[in-house]
């Protein structure tokens, strides 16, 4: 016996429920939870496990109390819904899908579509919670899978290789200071030290002092205090230099002098929020520096434009963070997700992980809702679901005909109408003339 199947449970109503064909059967130990005969027991999830309600085939609204405490009392298992679009403009389903479920499938949907969805609300479930951390989020990995972040990471890895200084441009928040010291770690100075000075946090008379040190002596103090500059602590490694065009041009021209001379044991590393060339042109960066640094720029791309990233980082730093909750937080409900979706993320990943922490916190069930991570309402924010468009649903006398022409098999009616199986076992199972349906031919077996 394979001791590493995943948990599925699969909540539905056996004699109408249609997903049998779809759903995933290799890896996964799937359980059937006939809602008609559960009388308000909980699942007990000890071990990860997603869920699959599959409203299509529940009578509705009999069935949805049972599923709204199901849902309730179950909250470690990670809940995907499956349903139509008029369940979705249903009230209390949409209650449900939005504050309990981790995501929704709109049927029709292909079988690879409902094995990626459960596989990824199994990730998100956290079982007994043997696996939750408190890791602090700037020390993690540059986390992304988008195009943008395999070049931002394929040219940290290249600038890894060589001492030349390179700039990071980006939008504040988005990851410029990890990516940095990504490139020290990467680098043959990794057992150097690695110092940053953020130029825009000091008036503009004293940046260059804590930089270099007094001018004329040893470079070495930079007050009474026998504070080192940042330049000899950073000796034998990487100076991190955040808002270079912060830096007055008389510090910019020091720093290229440096550079030419190469006169320190240090690396250079800068960032800015503004493109070089517009920062050269307005002055703001000195035209030597500037020749310095514009050959060797990564530009970090905004949250915004990351696609999946922002499910990926979100799920990342919820793992990172929620053993901070008090109730346990286990995942993001479906309007938290569409929040995400929606939001414009000015702030980047530091604004994201404050509303992940936050929300960890204010949160008082098991799943982070819209609000909890301080977005004003979820009403507004569309619906959006796993799957794509409905096929086009054939009229009810094309249905009746097809079916009794093909002596009530589906699969042949189906073909018939060029529509999905699943799609019209759905419509059998949603509508009142359902009396044509074979039920027995869409029998759910439990497993
Ligand atoms: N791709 C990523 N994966 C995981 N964590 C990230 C990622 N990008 C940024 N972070 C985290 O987000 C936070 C903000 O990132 P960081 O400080 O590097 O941004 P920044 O661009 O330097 O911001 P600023 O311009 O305000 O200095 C940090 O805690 C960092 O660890």
């Amino acid at each position: 016996m394979n001791l590493n199947l995943k948990r599925l449970y699969h909540v539905c109503n056996p004699e109408r429920a249609c997903l049998d064909g779809n759903l995933p059967s290799l890896q996964w130990r799937i359980r059937c939870i006939d809602i008609r005969e559960r009388q308000g027991a909980a699942l007990l999830a000890n071990d990860r496990a997603a869920g699959l309600i599959e409203f299509p085939s529940l009578s509705i609204p009999a069935d949805l109390n049972e599923v709204d405490e199901l849902t309730r009392t179950s909250a470690a298992i990670s809940w995907v819904a499956v349903v139509t679009n008029a369940h979705l403009n249903d009230p209390e389903i949409g209650r449900i899908v939005r504050t309990r479920c981790v995501s929704y499938i709109r049927l029709p949907a292909a079988a690879e579509m409902v094995a990626q969805e459960l596989d990824r609300a199994y990730e998100m479930s956290a079982g007994d919670g043997s696996e939750h951390t408190s890791a602090n989020a700037g020390s993690v990995a540059l986390i992304g899978a988008c195009a943008a972040m395999s070049d931002v990471r394929a040219a940290i890895r290249n600038a890894s290789e060589h001492e030349r200084p390179v700039t990071f441009i980006g939008e504040s928040g988005s990851g410029k200071t990890l990516a940095a010291s990504s490139i020290h770690r990467g680098s043959s100075r990794r057992e150097g030290p690695f110092v940053s000075i953020d130029c825009a946090a000091f008036a503009p008379e004293r940046v260059e002092t804590e930089l270099f040190g007094e001018s004329g002596g040893e470079e070495i103090r930079v007050e009474e205090g026998n504070q080192r500059s940042r330049l000899s602590m950073a000796e034998g490694g990487s100076l991190y230099i955040d808002g270079i065009c912060e830096l007055p041009l008389s510090g910019q021209q020091r720093l290229a002098d440096m550079l030419d001379t190469g006169a320190r044991n240090v690396r250079i590393i800068c960032s800015t929020h503004i493109d070089l060339q517009r920062a050269a042109d307005e002055h703001r960066l000195h035209a030597r520096l500037f020749s310095r640094l514009s050959p060797d720029t990564i530009t970090i791309p905004p949250l915004r434009e990351r696609g999946p990233d922002i499910r990926l980082l979100a799920t990342h730093l919820l793992k990172s963070f929620r053993s901070d909750s008090r109730h346990g937080v286990q995942g993001f409900s479906v309007c938290a997700w569409e929040a995400f979706d929606a939001h414009t993320w000015p702030g980047n990943l530091q604004e994201m992980i404050n509303r992940i922490r936050h929300a960890i916190v204010a949160s008082d069930g098991t799943l982070i809702t819209a609000v909890d991570l301080g977005f004003d309402q979820t009403a507004s924010v569309p619906m959006m679901s796993a799957s794509g468009d409905d096929d086009d649903i054939p009229e009810w006398d094309a249905v009746e005909l097809a079916i009794a022409r093909n002596q009530g098999r589906l699969d042949a009616a189906a073909t018939e109408l060029h529509i999905s199986r699943v799609l019209l076992a759905r419509m059998l199972a949603s509508d009142s003339r359902r009396s044509v349906a074979t039920p027995g031919e869409l029998r759910m077996d439990s497993a």
